[in-house]
């Protein structure tokens, strides 16, 4: 099982919103991580057949994707990032409904569908229309509706928009105990959706991929280089833009900073263990620290 991603660009005008993406995806689960208008949504919309990318392409087991056509949508879970609509159909009607859509057979669909409903935890609304339904509650009739027909490929944009801390930790339990036979890619720009589930990060950035590693050799890289000093406020204020800041806690007119630097910053200054959070701010900076 290979989806091989050949120097993939989708230009629109000057801006470059995918450049050059070359990667391949086998088994497993791949978080694909970058900052607001990184080029995440596109590669998706380019990986799911929606949009055709102005130079490159994408093939499935070595045959291109948009000749496969129907045969690789039947293997194809997709949640777009705008996903809503149908709010006059209850969860029920609405799974049942894209069921059909996918050529599932009714009797198979009926189990299907319910036993999605528990999967995602919406076992007790199902007779509820979308239309009252939370955003963390859409977002998860958008996640059972991408794994209806069993599909071997799950590309989830933005799975965990809106979801709360509790259908966050749940949603990372379900995309493990469904990842044995498949490749899963989900986008974010939350550091901790991924760090715990994914095989692998694939770092984007400006359309570009510029990192495709495990978490652990992420960090690895980052060893030596993250570190913890506490700091007058003053100081603080004086240096903050020279600093390439993760973290800043303040207390009683101290701060405690956690920074990134290749040389020691200060001789108080303290290695510590790398998080992805880290890596986060080392490649694409952080400009809400305060
Ligand atoms: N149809 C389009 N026409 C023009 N520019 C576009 C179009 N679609 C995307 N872009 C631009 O391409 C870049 C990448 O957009 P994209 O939505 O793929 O990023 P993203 O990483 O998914 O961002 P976000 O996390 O905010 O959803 C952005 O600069 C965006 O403005």
């Amino acid at each position: 099982m290979m989806l091989k991603i050949e120097n993939v660009t989708q230009q629109y005008r000057d801006v470059y919103a995918v450049k050059e993406v070359t990667c391949e995806l086998t088994q497993g689960i791949y978080g694909l991580l970058g900052p607001n208008g990184a080029g995440k949504s596109t590669l998706m919309r380019i990986l799911v057949d929606v949009l055709k990318p102005t130079k490159g392409r994408v093939t499935y087991n070595g045959k291109e994707i948009s000749i496969l056509g129907e045969n690789y949508r039947d293997i194809l879970g997709y949640l777009p990032q705008e996903f809503g609509g149908y709010s006059h159909f209850t969860a029920q009607e609405f799974l049942r409904y894209v069921a059909s859509l996918k050529g599932i057979d009714s009797r198979v669909a009926h189990e299907k569908v319910d036993g999605l409903l528990e999967l995602v935890g919406l076992c007790n609304v199902k007779k509820k229309k979308l239309k009252g339904f939370s955003g963390g509650m859409t977002r998860r009739v958008g996640i059972a509706q991408a794994l209806l027909n069993d599909p071997l490929i799950l590309i989830l944009d933005e799975p965990t928009a809106g979801l709360d801390p509790s259908e966050r930790i749940r949603l990372r339990g379900i995309l493990s105990e469904i990842s044995k036979d498949k490749i899963i890619l989900l986008s974010t720009h939350i550091v901790s959706d991924i760090e715990y589930v994914a095989n692998e990060v694939l770092l984007i950035k400006e359309g570009e991929l510029i990192q495709k590693k495990a978490p652990k050799e992420l960090l690895a890289a980052l060893n030596g280089q993250v570190w913890t000093m506490v700091m007058n406020e003053d100081d603080f204020l004086k240096n903050k833009q020279h600093l390439k800041l993760v973290n800043a806690s303040h207390l009683q007119g101290q701060v405690e900073i956690r920074i990134i630097s290749d040389k020691e910053p200060h001789e108080q200054a303290v290695t510590v263990e790398p998080r992805l959070e880290d890596i986060y701010v080392y490649y694409f900076g952080a400009n809400d620290v305060v």
